[in-house]
């Protein structure tokens, strides 16, 4: 009798310690954040001239911001610009700005800042949205080593430089409630066969707003990953027309969503504060399952989640195994012909 009882309080008294040591962690998720408040603020977004950018931009000139938009071709920036500015709420007040750059260039991504504050009136960004990004899919053996540099250089470099440049502006002209974000992936969190030039891109992403997230609150300034799935976008058009079979099979491109939709879903987990925004169901399971010693969204959730992958993230393994093994034969031949060349 005596062995049970104080087995059970043991029990009682860890559990109740973890219980209080989650409470704690959970109030330390609930982060001061000062509210989003669009209107009149200036929003620049790095690959505003099409797919998630654009829409995102039409989302912010809906809310009454001003927008700069930053691409590298002229012409698809200025017809991009004309349909933003149709989007405007007040169009009288609002300024919509559009800079050619190529942001995997320090310089010219840096430069395209100090454009935008002189377009803009002297006015600093308060939101900067690094969105431009691409990928190549294929098999692994199939690329040039360029192939991953290049990726890396717009995805990664391009989205650290215009962050960096960025938030030095923000404390420069003492933008209070500054707020930077990057655009991860989905597949940021996972790896899938025929994203090898892509994935390791968006994991850098993601570690770097992690860091920035501690280090840019010295300033007051807060740092978001964004982590969608497939959304329907000219750069997904781009990407279909080189992704392996295995590939479209694992990502499931049918399911692809709605820019629009998507770039709301940004918006709505900034305004929640959330650190690592996702944009369905099954990529808040890999979130938080990933999530390792980084920020949760919200730490009664973020454990549901992480007790769902428990059980799905087997099953994911079984499926990505399974199809790898089904598309062995052609991999292998094209791996030859490859080697042989
Ligand atoms: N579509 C998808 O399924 C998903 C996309 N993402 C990410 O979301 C982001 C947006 O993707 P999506 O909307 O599909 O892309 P799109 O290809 O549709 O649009 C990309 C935009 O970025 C600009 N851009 C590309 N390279 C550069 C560069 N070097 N310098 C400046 N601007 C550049 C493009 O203009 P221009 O070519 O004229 O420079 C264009 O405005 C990317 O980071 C992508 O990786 C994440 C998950 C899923
Ligand atoms: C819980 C365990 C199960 C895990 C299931 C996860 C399902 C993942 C689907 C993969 C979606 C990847 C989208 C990448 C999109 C992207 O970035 C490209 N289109 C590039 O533009």
């Amino acid at each position: 009798m005596d062995g049970w009882s104080s087995c059970l309080t043991t029990t009682a008294t860890v559990a109740g310690a973890y219980l209080a040591w989650y409470a704690v962690c959970a109030w330390q998720c609930r982060r001061a954040m000062p509210a989003l408040r669009l209107r009149g603020s200036h929003c620049y977004v790095t690959g505003g001239s099409a797919g998630l950018g654009e829409h995102l931009a039409n989302l912010l000139a809906e809310a009454g911001a001003n927008v700069t938009i930053v691409a590298r071709n002229q012409d698809r920036l200025l017809a991009a610009q004309k349909r933003i500015q149709g989007h405007c709420a007040d169009p009288e007040q609002q300024r919509i700005v559009a800079i050619s750059a190529d942001v995997a260039n320090a310089a010219e991504g840096t430069r395209a800042l100090h454009r935008a504050i002189k377009a803009q009136q002297g006015q600093a960004p308060k939101y900067v949205f690094a969105c431009a990004g691409l990928t190549t899919p294929r098999f692994f053996l199939e690329y040039r080593p360029q192939d991953f540099e290049q990726t890396m250089q717009v995805n990664y470099f391009g989205a650290l430089h215009t962050i960096q440049e960025a938030a030095k502006l923000m404390i420069q002209h003492e933008v209070k409630g500054g707020r930077v974000v990057t655009v991860s992936s989905q597949a940021g969190l996972l790896g899938i066969p025929g994203y090898s030039e892509y994935t390791p891109t968006k994991a850098a992403l993601r570690m770097l707003t992690e860091t920035l997230y501690y280090e840019l609150a010295i300033y007051g300034i807060a740092a978001h990953c964004f982590l969608p799935a497939n959304i329907r976008t000219p750069g997904f058009e781009h990407e279909n027309q080189t992704k392996p079979e295995i590939t479209r099979i694992i990502d499931g491109d049918d399911e692809a969503m709605d820019p629009r939709d998507c770039a709301q879903c940004m918006l709505d987990g900034m305004a929640k504060g959330y650190p690592n925004i996702t944009s369905d169901w099954l990529g808040d399971i890999v979130r938080a399952t990933c999530r390792g010693v980084g920020p949760a969204n919200n730490m009664a959730l973020d454990t549901l989640f992480v007790f769902l992958g428990w059980f799905l993230v087997p099953l994911w393994r079984v499926i990505v195994w399974w199809q790898a093994k089904s598309c062995r034969q052609a991999e292998a031949a094209q791996r030859k012909q490859v080697l042989s060349q």
